[in-house]
């Protein structure tokens, strides 16, 4: 792949327009001009995004799947000049790219799974609601009818 150009931020600063989007994700441009009409989260968020300049926090806020970070791979145009990041490889073979966008879903999915306490709660609280439940029938079964 050609993913050695590197633009300076205030290049990319020059791409915010619906007919000409350009942003940037962990220190790689992506030109996602024509996927802005396709994009699931809107078109909006991509042009805000372009113009606030660094995207990667929004994105990985979220939590985009793996076909996401597959797709983006078709988008790229370069990296920006001076990141120190994995996608800056300076001109070295590019297997890193591909194994970056990897680690970056494997990281997101894992911070994005629910606490494992609650689950005793989940089963205590149904089982608190029944015996109630049934302590209130028993009392009005068999309590107030030996009363009588
Ligand atoms: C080249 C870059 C991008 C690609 C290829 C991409 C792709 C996608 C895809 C495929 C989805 C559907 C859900 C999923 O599969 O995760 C999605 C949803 C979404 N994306 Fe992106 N996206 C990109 C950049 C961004 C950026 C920079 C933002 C942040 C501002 C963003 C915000 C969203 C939002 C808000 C949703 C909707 C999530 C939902 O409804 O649950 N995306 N995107």
């Amino acid at each position: 792949m050609q993913v050695s150009k590197r633009y300076s931020p205030s290049e990319i600063s020059l791409h915010t327009t619906k007919k000409d989007c350009w942003l940037f994700i962990h220190g790689k441009v992506y030109d996602v001009t024509t996927f802005l009409e396709d994009h699931p989260g809107g078109e909006e968020v991509l042009l805000n995004a372009s113009a606030n300049g660094d995207a990667t926090e929004s994105f990985e806020e979220v939590g985009h799947s793996s076909t996401a970070i597959s797709m983006m791979e078709s988008y790229v145009i370069g990296v920006v000049e001076g990141y120190e990041g994995s996608a800056a490889g300076g001109g070295a073979p590019n297997t890193k790219g591909a194994m970056g966008g990897g680690a970056v879903s494997a990281r997101t999915l894992k911070e994005r799974r629910p606490p494992p306490s609650s689950s005793f709660l989940d089963l205590l609280l149904p089982v608190l609601i029944l015996g109630l439940a049934f302590g209130a029938w028993y009392y009005l079964t068999f309590y107030s009818k030996a009363k009588a």
